[in-house]
């Protein structure tokens, strides 16, 4: 199985769009306000407006009002719906969307408990944060604690860089791989040849990368 690939926190669309060229399956709009790539509403209509077809938008939130989430959705094309704080099982399903749950891999967290609360989860998003913290911090948590298959589709996040992405999937064997700050130049600037070195080394250790 392809392990899929999502690039997230681009705040471009020359750069989203040399993303999909790389061939990635999704790109992620940050709209958390404390993020350094949090994007304005005209910015991101600009990023899914240049994207070819095929190339999944994932809307990035955290613990926002619900009122936020439904004024971005009438005005940005969104895809899927990426949870990142402590919105509980409710507030997920009320916006009608497919929506991924982000995962506190910090600190004595159990991955099954998460699958039990959000039964409709399109996946789950496994990341190294601790509960209560943002995440998206750049830093890799131990694989190891992903060791067992949790009936659901895993995406791997959480410090990945062409450097650890083919150990990351080796320990792991995930659904998808998602990075943000391991493919940019500095917070908010995604760096192509990273972005291409990623895509690159995620298939070259499926076998699949023919140069
Ligand atoms: O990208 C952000 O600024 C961000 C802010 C708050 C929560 C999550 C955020 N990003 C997501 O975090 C993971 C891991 O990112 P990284 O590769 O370790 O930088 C990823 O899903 C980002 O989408």
């Amino acid at each position: 199985m392809r392990t899929r690939i999502k690039i997230c926190g681009l705040t471009h669309p020359d750069t989203a769009v040399a993303a999909a060229q790389l061939g990635v399956d999704a790109v992620g709009l940050v709209f958390y306000e404390r993020s350094p790539r949090r994007l304005s509403l005209r910015c991101a209509r600009e990023i899914v407006a240049a994207l070819p077809p095929f190339v999944t938008v994932v809307g990035l939130f955290l613990d926002a009002p619900a009122a936020q989430v439904e004024e971005v959705l009438a005005s940005v094309a969104l895809d899927v719906l990426q949870f990142h704080g402590a919105e509980e099982h409710a507030y997920c399903v009320q916006f009608r969307r497919p929506y991924i749950k982000a995962v506190p891999m910090g600190g004595a967290i159990d991955p099954v408990a998460y699958v039990r609360t959000y039964p409709d989860a399109a996946g789950l998003l496994l990341d190294s944060h601790r509960l209560g913290q943002a995440g998206g911090s750049g830093q890799a948590f131990d694989w190891q604690q992903v060791s067992q298959d949790l009936g659901r589709p895993i995406v791997l996040a959480g410090g990945l860089h062409a450097g650890n992405v083919a150990a990351a999937i080796t320990a792991t064997r995930p659904w998808g791989v998602d990075v943000s700050s391991g493919v940019e130049a500095r917070p908010g600037v995604k760096d192509p040849a990273l972005m291409s070195a990623f895509v690159k080394e995620v298939a070259r250790v499926q076998g699949g990368y023919v140069e």
